[in-house]
């Protein structure tokens, strides 16, 4: 078997839980291979992310790398493995709907693109921002939307437009090809099945800190 086609059977069966650990274990080992280690062991990375020894090496063995005992893996090889796996090593083109106070700190996040996403355009109605850039990224008006993408060749969408139309630009980014949405706003987009859909809300993770925060502050 091919080694693409060996991680694509793999990617298929991947926990959720997982995929999202992987992440964590990259910046943990590059930080370590920065310190100068040359190898790791899952009870290492254990120690510092606070995650079971065997479910790190369980969430390694599905990127088809397997740690020799008493040494644990070859930091370089581990780093080049999950990089490649996550699809981080190849840049993915994205739109941007919508730059407001959210949309415009994406575009001014260079970050992203250490995981792999490349913003290479947005849209916007707000005469005032159409025909400008944000960090080198150029900001066209929605009308412009699917004769664009067909010649920059972009299948993701990240949707930061007020909630009362995020079905709508929904809409309009899958009739023009868009196969893979981010979605910011709080609405539940709805989408036709083969198109991917990722939520994401930073006040979710502050409802938990909070509630996390009273139950000490009560102890
Ligand atoms: N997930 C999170 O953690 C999180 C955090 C902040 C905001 N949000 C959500 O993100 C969205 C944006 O929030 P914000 O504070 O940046 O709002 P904002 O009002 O600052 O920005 C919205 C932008 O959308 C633009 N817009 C309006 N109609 C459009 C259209 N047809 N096509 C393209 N762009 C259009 C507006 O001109 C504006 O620039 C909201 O839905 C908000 O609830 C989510």
């Amino acid at each position: 078997m091919y080694m693409a086609e060996r991680i694509r059977k793999n990617m298929d069966k991947i926990p959720e839980p997982t995929l999202r650990r992987l992440p964590w274990y990259l910046s943990n080992v590059k930080l370590m291979k920065e310190k100068g280690e040359k190898y790791v062991s899952s009870t290492q990375i254990s120690k510092q992310i606070n995650i079971d020894a065997s479910q790190i090496a369980k969430d390694l063995s599905y990127v088809a790398v397997t740690g020799r005992t008493r040494v644990g893996y070859e930091i370089d090889r581990l780093i080049q493995v999950l990089e490649d796996f996550l699809g981080f090593t190849n840049l993915h083109k994205a739109y941007l709907f919508g730059v407001g106070s959210l949309g415009g700190a994406l575009l001014r996040d260079s970050g992203l693109s250490h995981f792999g996403l490349e913003i290479v355009g947005a849209f916007d109605v707000n005469p005032n921002l159409v025909g400008t850039e944000i960090n080198g990224i150029p900001i066209y008006h929605s009308s412009e939307f699917e004769s664009r993408r067909q010649q920059d060749g972009v299948y993701i969408g990240i949707l930061t437009v007020p909630i009362n139309i995020a079905q709508e630009i929904t809409d309009k980014m899958v009739e023009g090809g868009i196969c893979a949405i981010w979605n910011f706003t709080p609405f539940r987009i709805r989408v036709p099945e083969h198109i991917v859909v990722q939520n994401t809300s930073l006040y979710a993770h502050l409802a938990v800190m909070f509630n996390r925060l009273n139950e000490t502050i009560k102890k």
